[in-house]
């Protein structure tokens, strides 16, 4: 007993890394990432961050006490005020609006990682839920960090990237991710073995939905 967050990447260490390095970060932090992949993947995420909306709205369903109710609105908050406001900027300047990222269909990918995320806060309770949603706030935030230590980053004007980079690292999204981290930490002190074998099956699974996420850009996949 007595488990943290970090406990949960270092029994998926592979797929944690997978993701964090993997080649679309790696390419995009060089700022050599295939534009028509960058806007792939922008639109589906997109979508993605609509449906993850309304997985931090069940998260403040299914909290019990005002604090939860907070954490899950700073959750969604994030979303809304911080992420999509980039998602809509670059698409404006590639002439998309949001009528169209609205009407896009949705593929594989976001359709399999978004329900899954639903899925699991529905069937489960609130620290099964924000496991799910781990991958994603903590994940990002880490990304950023790690983008930031490579000596093949680059930055500024140099990298058509370089404002996908600078949202992550920011003050705001770091906040966010610092508070889900420590919010993961309390409650996973308190959990059983057993029960963490099973919410470190969840943080897998959203891990590796979150490489085929990153894929799913490469290709172009639908
Ligand atoms: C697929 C995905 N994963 C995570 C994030 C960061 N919230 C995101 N925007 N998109």
């Amino acid at each position: 007993m007595g488990y943290r967050f970090s406990d949960l990447t270092d029994a998926c260490q592979q797929d944690w890394r997978a993701y964090l390095e993997h080649d679309f970060v790696r390419a995009l932090g060089a700022g050599r990432l295939d534009e028509d992949a960058f806007r792939h993947y922008l639109q589906q995420d997109y979508l993605f961050l609509v449906h993850f909306s309304r997985a931090y709205a069940l998260a403040a369903y299914k909290s019990q006490t005002l604090a939860e109710l907070r954490h899950a609105f700073e959750g969604l908050k994030t979303i809304l005020d911080v992420e999509l406001d980039l998602h809509v900027g670059y698409c404006r300047e590639w002439g998309i609006g949001e009528d169209d990222l609205a009407a896009l269909p949705e593929a594989r990918a976001t359709l399999a990682y978004t329900r899954y995320v639903l899925d699991t806060g529905c069937r489960g309770d609130l620290l099964d839920l924000h496991v799910a949603l781990a991958p994603c706030l903590i994940g990002y935030g880490e990304i950023a960090n790690w983008l930031n230590a490579q000596a093949s980053t680059v930055r500024g004007a140099a990298n058509p990237y370089d404002a996908w980079i600078a949202m992550y690292e920011g003050d705001a999204f770091q906040a966010a991710m610092h508070e889900e981290r420590a919010w993961l930490d309390a409650r996973l002190a308190e959990v059983t073995p057993e029960r963490f074998a099973r919410l470190t099956t969840i943080f897998r699974d959203a891990t590796r939905l979150e490489i085929d996420f990153w894929q799913m850009g490469l290709d172009r996949a639908d």
